[in-house]
């Protein structure tokens, strides 16, 4: 059984533009769990340009089902999830000034950052995952730092699949997949995944417990809901 997070990152940039609080994180988060998710996800940046550091303190007094806050381990970041207490961190290797998650971690050569970082969040039951890219060494690097799971970043495979390369694009996330459960670790995936290619990544992923979507999801929510919509409004206008 795979578990759907919904990402909410994009929400919270629809109600930063117009500066108000529309559309409402809690009303939304709401609804999307009574609608059937199994998670919430949250990636608050430094800039806050999405996410805020406040919306992660509202969200976990009302999110029932798992909740994921992803990020950067910086002091501050570190500081907002022990204090938040999520079901769940996933620690993102992201550069301040990156437009979105762009690279795994390296495992090997952040093994001790890791390790402690990670020690920090497990003593206080947090549990905890690590954004890596989809390389076989670095999930085994993984289980050295004490982790509870990993989470592949599937933008390549997106894209591959997007071109029609959908057996070369899945088969290193085959293998990080094998390497995962050989060393024990929970398997999550995530970013670019949509209605197009998440079958596809599910049937040829076993044991994945986990997937966020944020972009994808939204884009499709809008669209999917646009013919509903207008013809409401023209309902109104008669
Ligand atoms: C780790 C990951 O792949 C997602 O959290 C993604 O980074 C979404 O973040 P943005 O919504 O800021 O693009
Ligand atoms: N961890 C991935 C995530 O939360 C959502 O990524 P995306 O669907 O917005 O690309």
């Amino acid at each position: 059984m795979t578990k759907l997070s919904v990402n909410i990152n994009k929400l919270a940039t629809l109600r930063n533009s117009r500066g108000g609080n529309v559309p409402n994180l809690i009303t939304s988060t709401k609804d999307i769990e009574s609608f059937g998710a199994e998670g919430i996800t949250i990636h608050p940046r430094p800039d806050e340009r999405h996410i805020r550091y406040q919306d992660a303190r509202d969200l976990k007094k009302v999110v029932t089902t798992e909740f994921n806050i992803e990020g950067n381990p910086i002091p501050k970041f570190i500081d907002l999830v022990l204090e938040v207490k999520p079901t769940q961190v996933t620690l993102v290797p992201d550069a301040e000034d990156a437009i979105t998650s762009n690279a795994g971690w390296d495992t090997i050569k952040h093994k001790d950052f890791l390790v402690d970082v990670i020690k920090a969040f497990k003593e206080k039951g947090i549990r905890t995952s690590i954004f890596v890219d989809p390389d076989a060494a670095m999930v085994k690097a993984a289980a050295e730092t004490g982790t509870d799971r990993v989470e592949l970043y599937t933008e390549s495979f997106a894209h591959g699949f997007a071109k029609g390369n959908k057996e070369e694009s899945i088969a290193p996330f085959v293998k990080a997949a094998e390497m995962a459960q050989q060393v024990g670790l929970g398997l999550n995936a995530g970013h670019d995944l949509s209605l197009d290619n998440i079958k596809f990544f599910k049937e040829h992923i076993p044991h994945l417990l986990e997937v966020s979507i944020g972009h994808a999801l939204i884009c499709e929510s809008l669209y999917l809901g646009l013919e509903n919509v207008v013809n409401m409004y023209l309902h109104r206008l008669k």
